[in-house]
């Protein structure tokens, strides 16, 4: 993904929030279904794709690794080349804006054998890739890259792959789902051991596929086992919607004088379910309606309305894992409570699109919130609802959900709130402003 000239937005406070949200796919299973779509023999259907940047640059990569990928009548097609099959791309892998699709590649051509350079923007360029280079050197892959594991970073597959035990060093669902997909053609059985239970879309969907996988809780933690080189059978998923998407409409509901939003068929998965946990915690009025399961995975439509009396409170480290994309969002609702919220156990959101921590800290210090942060914890003291001053122009260093938390921040505060570049939220969300605008949000951009 070329960057283009950045596109500064402003939020102001308007009406109340009122209507449908309808958010797109899942980022998480979209990747997913691309790659996986990939290895199968045959023709996966993927319905409710998300079309944002990042997928698309996976889908791009997953042609140069000589699979077909076309949307026909609404839906994406993948003809899939199996286990095994993937080929040398011509040219270098630019994974855009995308740690998961980047680290997910690296895992899924780990065990061939041939060489893929990898790059992507300035701020995925910034983020370790050794996390998932170490691991995939057990399997006997060998990358070359910048100073500090950074990309560009050249990874030479394993032609005569071995299968690999592994145990994360931190909760990351990128590295386990990097050492399975490595796992997929190598023989025998893959073992990735995490102490913290991360999102679980890579086995569920390995599952679906038709691979033999093992998911077993023991005291070292959750213990997950593959078989590899199975013949994966081509599947027709529909995609849940986004969580961490619909995160965006249903905060700034919570916040905004009135509001009452509904946000149909979220995946409610428990591995990616923490924030609406601690929302309620904080007094939300946020409610399940009709839930259900669809293509195996839990979903509802979520119901958030103005939520006057939240009250900060301390989030507890182990429930990281399954809220790690929503702390800026989060950040925002703590500012708009009354009492201090305590985030601790976060070290991994120094190392996202940008160090997360301090771009909202720095952010909402601005709007006139009082932030303290340390290497893995940081405090936000509330100011109540309409106490945020804001009349602030905050730097968003290429990061979609520093930009998005700001931009429901500026719907809330006394005084608008500017983002200096708004371009990175087509990576994840393509439509926030126009769904934003529906529901009467005041968003505009300086393009
Ligand atoms: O596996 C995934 O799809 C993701 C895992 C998480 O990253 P980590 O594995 O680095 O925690 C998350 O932050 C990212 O947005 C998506
Ligand atoms: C961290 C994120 O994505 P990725 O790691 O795929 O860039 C995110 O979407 O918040």
């Amino acid at each position: 993904m070329s960057h283009g000239p950045a596109t500064p937005m402003t939020a102001h406070a308007a009406g109340p929030l009122t209507g449908e949200a309808h958010v797109p796919g899942d980022k998480s299973i979209s990747h997913r279904a691309l790659i996986l779509g990939a290895m199968a023999v045959g023709e996966t259907k993927v319905k409710g794709l998300l079309e944002g940047q990042d997928v698309l640059d996976t889908a791009a990569a997953m042609r140069a690794f000589g699979a077909q990928v076309e949307k026909r009548d609404g839906t994406w097609h993948v003809h899939g080349v199996g286990v095994g099959g993937l080929m040398e791309p011509e040219d270098v892998i630019d994974c855009g804006n995308s740690g998961t699709g980047v680290r997910l590649l690296m895992g899924a051509a780990a065990t061939h054998g041939f060489a893929v350079t990898y790059t992507g923007d300035a701020s995925l360029r910034s983020r370790p890739m050794a996390r998932v280079t170490d691991p995939l050197a057990l399997f006997g892959a060998r990358a070359f890259g910048r100073s500090g594991g950074r990309l560009p970073m050249t990874v030479v597959g394993a032609s005569d792959p071995v299968p690999v035990r592994y145990t994360t060093p931190v909760a990351s669902a990128q590295i386990k789902s990097a050492v399975l997909l490595a796992g997929l053609n190598a023989p025998g059985e893959t073992v990735v051991i995490e102490r913290e239970a991360t999102r679980d879309h890579s086995e569920r969907m390995l599952a679906g596929f038709g691979a033999e996988i093992d998911v077993a809780d023991s005291p070292e933690g959750r213990t997950v086992t593959l078989v590899g080189r199975p013949e994966l059978r081509p599947q027709t998923i529909a995609v849940p919607r986004d969580p961490s998407s619909a995160a965006f409409p249903v905060c700034a509901a919570l916040i905004v004088p009135g509001s009452d939003v509904l946000v149909p068929n979220i995946g409610l998965n428990p591995t990616r379910a923490g924030l609406f946990e601690t929302l309620r915690e904080m007094g939300a009025d946020l409610t399940y309606e009709s839930p259900r399961e669809e293509g195996g995975e839990p979903v509802a439509d979520l119901r958030a309305r103005f939520s006057p009396d939240m009250k900060g409170v301390e989030v507890p480290p182990e429930r990281a894992a399954s809220m790690i994309d929503e702390y800026p969002i989060l950040s925002v609702v703590a500012a708009n409570a009354s009492g201090t919220t305590v985030m601790r156990g976060v070290a991994e959101l120094r190392v996202k699109e940008s160090d997360r921590i301090d771009a909202m800290a720095t952010g909402l210090c601005a709007c006139g919130v009082e932030v303290r942060d340390g290497a893995d914890w940081w405090e936000v003291d509330g100011r109540g609802i309409g106490g945020v001053e804001g009349g602030a122009t905050v730097a968003t260093h290429l990061d979609h959900r520093i930009a998005m938390s700001f931009l429901i921040c500026g719907m809330a505060s006394k005084n608008p709130v500017t983002v200096d570049d708004a371009g990175a939220i087509a990576t994840s969300f393509p439509i926030f402003g126009e769904l934003m605008g529906g529901l009467g949000a005041a968003l505009i951009s300086e393009a």
